[in-house]
């Protein structure tokens, strides 16, 4: 069988690490990248072997920098089954008239609104919605760590009400123009944040409400949940159940912090030190007057990837079960 013809349209913390993860699948590969500016990250894809694309009117820019434009945008577009939009929020939106015209399918990330694609997508949660859909969006690094572990407890215990608190990195560390480095930052003021409803638009029926503030650190995102459940279960339950979730994994051993989390990462080999799981502290799980509480910490730039990954599969029906499709992600990418 032939495989699926990805391209990547914006090749930032995001495209690299979903052309990368695309690339060891054996069931689709990466035709080309797309981005504007030839600078490192363009000259380190060129080295890798993808085909560098970029807008009509910087051709001859990249191609003065010495890295050969394979065509545009438009030329990428037009040999792809479909396109990972990874450009920044807001730019993928205009994008879509783009992806209509070559009568491509497109997924977008979670910078976009969820109308953009009408499907929200996380794997676990609701893989089938995505099933052969033209337009995905795959949701926030926050949303996709809140989906993780809201699913399962809902599926085992009924979920009654999630309260969250995200105390979000305000930067990623290529960073140099975000802040703030010096102040914590109530983001956004007005509540609740995005992260809620944008849990709903992948499980509607959850009733959440969160809150976030921006600090000045660029490694993860924390979050504080509490979460109220329709059965009993212990503290030791929801352990287990937690445990049982391939895209959820238990930090204990010492580990009191987001940089040794990002340490472990780098220690556990995996590219770019990166670490696709939720990381939930297992001895904040606790229960107090029947409510769950935990700390997790989400990694922002790699969370998303396996998603992305898998929201390919769903869309072009390469596989119809969502626990095959995350078992064989998972499987190609040492996770
Ligand atoms: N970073 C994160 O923590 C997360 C981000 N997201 C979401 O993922 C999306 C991408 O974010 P992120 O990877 O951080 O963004 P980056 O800024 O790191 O990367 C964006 C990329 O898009 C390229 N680009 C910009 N404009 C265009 C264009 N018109 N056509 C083609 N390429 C373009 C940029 O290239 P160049 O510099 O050459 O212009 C760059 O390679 C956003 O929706 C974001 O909200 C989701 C989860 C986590
Ligand atoms: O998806 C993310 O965060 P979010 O879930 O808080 O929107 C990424 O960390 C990007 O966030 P940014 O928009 O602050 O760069």
């Amino acid at each position: 069988m032939s495989k699926v013809k990805v391209a990547i349209n914006g090749y930032g913390t995001i495209g690299k690490r979903v052309a990368d993860a695309v690339t060891v699948q054996d069931d689709m590969e990466i035709i080309g990248i797309a981005k504007t500016r030839p600078n490192y990250e363009a000259f380190v894809a060129h080295d890798k072997g993808y085909d560098v694309y970029t807008l009509a009117d910087k051709v001859d820019a990249m191609n003065k920098a010495g890295i050969p434009a394979a065509g545009t945008v438009d030329d990428m577009i037009a040999k792809a089954d479909v396109v990972v939009d990874c450009t920044p929020g807001g730019i993928g939106e205009k994008n879509k008239a783009l992806y209509e015209k070559a009568g491509v399918k497109a997924i977008w990330q979670g910078g976009e609104d969820h109308e953009l694609a009408g499907c929200s997508f996380n794997a676990e949660a609701n893989y089938t919605e995505a099933l052969g859909k033209d337009f995905v969006r795959v949701v926030s690094c926050n949303t996709t760590g809140l989906c993780r572990v809201i699913y399962p407890l809902d599926q085992e215990y009924g979920v009654k009400k999630v309260r969250v608190t995200l105390m979000r990195r305000s930067a990623d560390p290529n960073d140099v123009k975000n802040g703030p480095i010096n102040a914590i930052v109530p983001n956004p003021i007005k509540l609740p944040s995005h992260h809620g409803p944008d849990v709903k638009s992948v499980l509607p029926h959850i009733n959440i409400a969160s809150t976030a503030v921006k600090l000045p650190t660029t490694l993860m995102h924390l979050h504080t949940l509490n979460i109220e459940m329709e059965k009993e279960c212990t503290a030791d339950d929801v352990k287990a159940l937690f445990a049982k979730q391939s895209r959820v994994r238990m930090i204990g051993q010492g580990i009191g912090s987001t940089a040794e989390i990002m340490e472990l990462g780098k220690d556990l080999g995996r590219p770019r030190g990166d670490m696709w799981e939720n990381c939930v502290w297992e001895d904040s799980v606790t229960m107090y007057e029947g409510e769950l509480y935990f700390f997790q910490a989400i990694h922002q730039e790699s969370d998303v990837i396996p998603e992305n990954v898998d929201a390919i599969r769903a869309m072009m029906e390469l596989e119809t079960d969502g626990a095959k499709s995350i078992a064989k992600t998972n499987k190609a990418m040492g996770l």
